[in-house]
Formats: C-alpha cells, structure tokens, sequence
C-alpha cells in the first residue's frame, strides 16, 4: 500500500488550514486561506459559513494536490477549530439563517446580563464550568432564535440545526449532525458531569434541544467523507486549544501548554474529574480518546498577547515586522519602571472585567521606545504569571513546566522572560503546528494509524528550552509592580447607571 497521511483540517478564527502529517507526527503538506472577517456594528463580529467551507474544500484540495498525495493516500480527516463561534442553518437546504456569530462578538450582553440578574454570573457554573459571557455560544443561540425573523418558530418545528464549525464541517463532510465533548463543553450547555446537554439550562436560555447536535468523544469515526475525500473517515473533533493540549501530548493531571498568538490561551490537564475554579479559570473538557474516561482541563483565556505586538507596529509604529520586537527590546536591559497593561477591551482570565481599559504605568522622561518593546513582551509574560498562579491555586499542583507554540515563541526573548517570571522551565517542541498535530493524533487513533497515547509521547521532541534565570527578590517585586498597574485599569468605564 502507498504511504498513508493524517489530513488535519483547523477551522480557525481569521483562516482555514490542512495539514498533512505522517507517521511520525512531521508536516508533508500545508495550504491555507483566509476568510472575511464582517463586522456589521462595533462590538460584532460575524463569518460568512459559505465562504468558510468553500475555503475547507480548498485548502484540503490544495494541501494533497502541492505534494502529489492522492485522496486514497488519506487514512482519516480530524477536525480543529475557532471555539464557541456560532451557526444555525436549515436540515434540509443546507442554507445558513444568518451568518456565524464569531466567539469575540459582544451583541449578547444585554441576554449575559438579564440571565445573571438573580442568581449572578455563576449561576450555571456548577453544572457547565463557566461563568455567563458573550464568549460562549449559548447567549448567542438565543440571540438569533429572538432577532432573526422566523427563527425561532422554524426551530420549534425542528427544521434547524445549530453547531460550532466542527459541527458545521462534518454535516457538509458526512452529513451527521455530532460535535465532541470539549465544543460542547464552551456552549454553557452542557453537564460537565454527565456529558450531555443539561435540560435546565436549556430552559433558562429557552433553546429548543431539536436544534442540538448529538455529543460524542473527540476521537472516533463520524461518518465517512464525501466530496474530493470520499470514503475517508472523519475521525476526529476536537476545539482548537484541546487540540493544542492534545498534540503537546500533555496527558498526565498537571501539564500544562500555552498557545501564544493574537490571544493565549492555557490549559491545564486535570486528570478524569473536573476542578472546580475560585480562582477566575474555566473548568472545561481537555478530550476524550474514544470509550476513555473523558480528561478534563483548567483554562485561562488571555485577551491580547500578540496582538499588543501587532498595536506597537500598526498603531504606534515603533517596529515594521513584529519580530522586531526582540531587536528592539534587546536594546535596553529592563523595562525602565514602565508596565503595559493591554486591557482593550475588558480582562479576561483571571479577572473577567469587562470595564477594564488599558494602561502604561510608570512613564518617566528616562523611558524610551526600548523599554516600551521590553514591556510589550512582559505583558504577555505577566499576564501569563497570574493565569498559572490560578491553576497552581485551583489544581494544588505547581507548574514546573510549559509547553508553549503559537507566532509569539519564536521571541526568544519573549521565552526567557517567562521563564523568569514563571520561575519554571518552557519549552517549545519541534512541531509548533501542535494545534492541527493534535487533531490528527486523535484522528489516527480512531483508525488505528496511531496504535496508542505512548507512541505519541515518543514523536513529541523538544526543540529549544529555557530556565529561569531572575532573582526572586527581583521577580517578586517586578510582580508587585504589574498588579499595581493591573489596578489602575479597573472598571476604568463608568455605566450610565453608576455615575
Ligand atoms: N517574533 C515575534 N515576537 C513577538 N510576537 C510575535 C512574533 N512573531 C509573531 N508575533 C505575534 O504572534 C501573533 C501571530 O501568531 P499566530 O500563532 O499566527 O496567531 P493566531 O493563530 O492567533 O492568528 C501576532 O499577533 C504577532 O504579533
Ligand atoms: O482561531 P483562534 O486560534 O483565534 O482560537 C480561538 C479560540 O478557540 C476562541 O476560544
């Protein structure tokens, strides 16, 4: 038989990839292409569901055709995706109601608001593990099912369905109607403890369960591919940070990675129980491997990290690539007593503020565009400090080390100021794309491509590390200062109602 490939297709929030992987988990082939991002009134954000499909055939086309691989030469397809991010559409005509409402969307706080207003924005925690935002998908079901004209009586008949994009993919994939446990679990919908959509929530949020898809584990043949693929199993869901979690083969209780692109996002493996958060995280799905008991996870969201990078080229242009940074913050020993809080639009993990706005602390004549870069790459490290201070706090286990990718790890500077400020090892593997990588291994397990978790262990490899290297008397008080700036950007907006 020819040689065989994992095709990983990741569905995320500004582009559409495939990638291809072979046996010992390397990349053979990559295509992607990007997608509109349609912004119709400050504060939404929406997708065109079409476009975004029409891209996946593409890129999966384009990803075999570049390295002369024939769909016969694909053993099983597994799916990644942007999470929470929201669609309806017709069973029968395939046709979208209205175009996917994007996870970064901000309509539903009006519906998060009114939902809290007795019993506080905890109030399903206990059973889902999240606290009531806009993030989540639930709030926005109920948007369209209120604001699109028909849709709520066309959902009571049953002729809807709802899904998040893997949902959405495999329905045009294979036709079923199924997502995994770790999309579901950032619906706000589902019983963390039995795994299926929880009744009363649903009454609360008044969502029809006709509209919801069948949950099932994040590994494991769904139905078999049409189209270009036809006959390939699609073997796999997971959302994009379980993948990440998944392809860094964190599989035992306490290891942690951090994705670090426009946003970070941290996750902590919590073994086969779900932890319960004082401490502002996400109790979340981490995967679930076929009949495996499900693993569950801890998550800190991080707003802006990368994209704080991006503002300082684009907005500031005190760089022209954002790898110039570490050039630039190279120039100058410390941050000269100045901190960036980059809270543009609220903090999320730990604080969850949406009042917050962001901040530069401690400007004096010395400071100069050097030390401005330096801080710009602390943000991201500090805030960093604060999520894993809640998972040390959460979980009673302390993090020796973290597994990081995403855009922002190749700043080697970067790395080593977490590490300092952490005071804890990050490493970063050969394989950055851990994202697709983790999609793929769950995929090929289903098929038996992958015999077990331990053969991936072994095709995990460290390419670079770094240790700490700052004084802790210098490393505590650098903190101290952070959090004061953290508090100088505290419920900076005023509602009408307070003044
Ligand atoms: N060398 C670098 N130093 C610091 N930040 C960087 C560097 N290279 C890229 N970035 C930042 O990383 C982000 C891109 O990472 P990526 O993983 O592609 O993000 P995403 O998947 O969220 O689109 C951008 O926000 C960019 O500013
Ligand atoms: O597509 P990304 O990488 O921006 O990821 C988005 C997250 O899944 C949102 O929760």
């Amino acid at each position: 038989m020819s040689q065989q490939y994992v095709a990983a297709i990741d569905q995320g929030t500004t582009s559409s990839r495939c990638i291809l992987f072979d046996q010992d988990g390397r990349i053979v082939s990559v295509d992607q292409r990007e997608h509109r991002q349609i912004f119709p009134k400050p504060g939404w954000v929406e997708h065109d569901a079409l476009e975004i499909w029409t891209n996946v055939e593409a890129v999966v086309q384009e990803s075999l055709q570049k390295s002369d691989i024939t769909p016969d030469q694909i053993a099983a397809i597994g799916i990644t995706n942007q999470r929470e991010t929201t669609l309806l559409w017709d069973k029968e005509t395939g046709e979208p109601v209205y175009n996917a409402i994007v996870w970064q969307d901000t309509r539903t706080d009006d519906i998060v608001r009114e939902l809290g207003t007795q019993e506080g924005q905890d109030r399903f925690r206990p059973k889902c593990g999240l606290p009531l935002a806009t993030y989540f998908s639930g709030p926005k079901i109920r948007w369209l099912l209120d604001n699109v004209e028909g849709v709520r009586e066309r959902a009571e008949r049953g002729e809807l369905l709802f899904g998040t994009m893997d949902t959405w993919l495999i329905w045009k994939l294979t036709g079923r109607h199924v997502t995994d446990v770790t999309n579901a679990s950032r619906t706000m919908l589902m019983n963390l403890a039995t795994l299926d959509w929880d009744t009363e929530i649903l009454e609360a949020m008044q969502i029809p369960a006709s509209l919801l898809p069948e949950i099932r584990s994040s590994s494991e043949v769904y139905g078999e591919s049409t189209g270009y693929l036809a006959g390939t199993p699609v073997a796999a869901s997971l959302g994009d940070q379980h993948a990440a979690l998944f392809g860094q083969t964190c599989f035992d209780p306490g290891d942690v990675k951090g994705t670090y692109g426009t946003g970070t996002f941290l996750v902590m493996n919590t073994g086969t129980e779900p932890v319960t958060s004082n401490n502002g995280l996400l109790t979340t799905l981490g995967y679930k491997i076929g009949d495996a008991p499900a693993v569950y996870a801890l998550e800190g969201s991080i707003a802006v990290t990368g994209s704080l990078v991006q503002w300082l080229r684009d907005n500031l242009g005190l760089i022209s690539t954002a790898p110039e940074i570490e050039t630039l913050a190279r120039t100058v020993d410390d941050n000269g007593g100045c901190y960036i809080v980059p809270a543009f639009s609220g903090l999320f993990a730990p604080h969850w503020d949406s009042d917050a706005r962001g901040v530069i602390a401690g400007l004096t004549g010395y400071v100069n565009k050097g030390h401005i870069a330096r801080a710009v790459l602390e943000a991201s490290a500090w805030q960093t400090r604060e999520v894993v201070d809640a998972m040390n706090a959460d979980s009673q286990i302390d993090l020796t080390t973290l597994k990081v990718d995403g855009g922002m790890t190749a700043d080697n500077l970067l790395m080593q100021i977490l590490s300092d400020v952490l005071d804890a090892e990050v490493v970063r593997p050969m394989v950055a794309e851990t994202t697709c990588l983790g999609a793929a291994y769950a995929a090929g397990l289903a098929v038996g491509y992958w015999p077990d978790i331990e053969t991936l262990r072994a095709n995990w490899h460290k390419a670079a590390e770094w240790n700490p290297k700052m004084a802790s008397d210098v490393r505590e008080r650098e903190y101290h200062n952070w959090n004061k700036a953290v508090q100088r950007t505290r419920s900076w907006v005023e509602h009408e109602d307070n003044k």
